[in-house]
């Protein structure tokens, strides 16, 4: 039998804006290792949860724990290098794929060899040809494969990636789609994947968590979200709200 291990616990987490509930004490633990997908319709607060693991928003009740450790006493900038972020849309800043892959370092002072990027980008299945391409002319996926090279730079622990095929189009989803498989697979990344798509949910995922509301109302594997037997999460998982 294999050991689990948990990357992350989150005890009564809530987290309010003047005094409106967004997170409802959400408990659980996040498989290191893992791929777990959030799903759940708009507004169900699975952006904001995932600001409070990295800490870019702070949760006014409960723990989150990375590693045994209270996230909100780790050095924001140490926390956020070992849990990197992928956003919806890939932002490129100014100047080559080179430079924006060695803008993680050098926001520590620190510089990225041009063989060190090269690796980057191969690894998220770009050919050497784009590193000194400018990065705003790339495509959608292109600038997405950048995006996870960028935060891969980091090495981080943990990935979070809030929606990041939901402006791509098919062909440029599914080869993010491998490409996140196969650093799951190969380097046991552990992976937090919010998605709108339950099928990718299903695709991708070990673990699937269902956000309604604010609380978290399933949390289990996701071959098994089909015998959930929350009413809201039925109905969710019908089609009542997958927008
Ligand atoms: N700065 C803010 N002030 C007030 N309410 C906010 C603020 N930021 C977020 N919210 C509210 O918090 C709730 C959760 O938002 P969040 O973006 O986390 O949801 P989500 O599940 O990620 O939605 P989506 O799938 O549409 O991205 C929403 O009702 C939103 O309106």
């Amino acid at each position: 039998m294999t050991m689990t291990q948990t990357a992350l616990t989150l005890d009564h987490v809530s987290f309010h804006i003047d005094d409106v509930a967004i997170i409802k004490d959400i408990s659980g633990t996040i498989e290191a290792g893992k791929i777990t997908a959030f799903v759940g319709p708009s507004g169900a607060g699975k952006s904001t949860l995932f600001r409070l693991i990295n800490q870019l928003k702070t949760h006014t009740k409960g723990t989150i724990t990375f590693n045994n450790e209270d996230v909100k006493t780790i050095h924001p900038m140490i926390l956020r290098k070992n849990i990197g972020i992928v956003l919806q849309e890939g932002v490129m800043t100014p100047g080559t794929v080179y430079d924006n892959l060695a803008l993680p370092r050098q926001l520590q002072n620190d510089t990225l060899s041009e063989d060190d990027a090269l690796s980057f980008l191969l690894k998220v299945g770009l050919e050497e040809r784009f590193l000194h391409k400018k990065a705003k002319e790339l495509s959608g996926g292109q600038k997405q494969k950048v995006s996870i090279a960028r935060t891969l730079v980091n090495q981080p622990e943990v990935l979070l990636m809030d929606e990041i095929t939901s402006s791509l189009d098919q062909v440029s989803t599914q080869a993010i789609e491998t490409l996140i498989k196969q650093l799951n697979k190969e380097d046991h990344q552990t992976i937090l994947w919010i998605t709108h798509n339950i099928d990718q949910a299903k695709r991708l995922s070990d673990n699937t968590w269902v956000l309604i509301d604010g609380k978290c109302r399933y949390q289990g594997p996701t071959n098994q979200l089909d015998e959930a037997t929350d009413q809201r999460v039925i109905d969710f998982l019908e089609g009542g709200d997958q927008s």
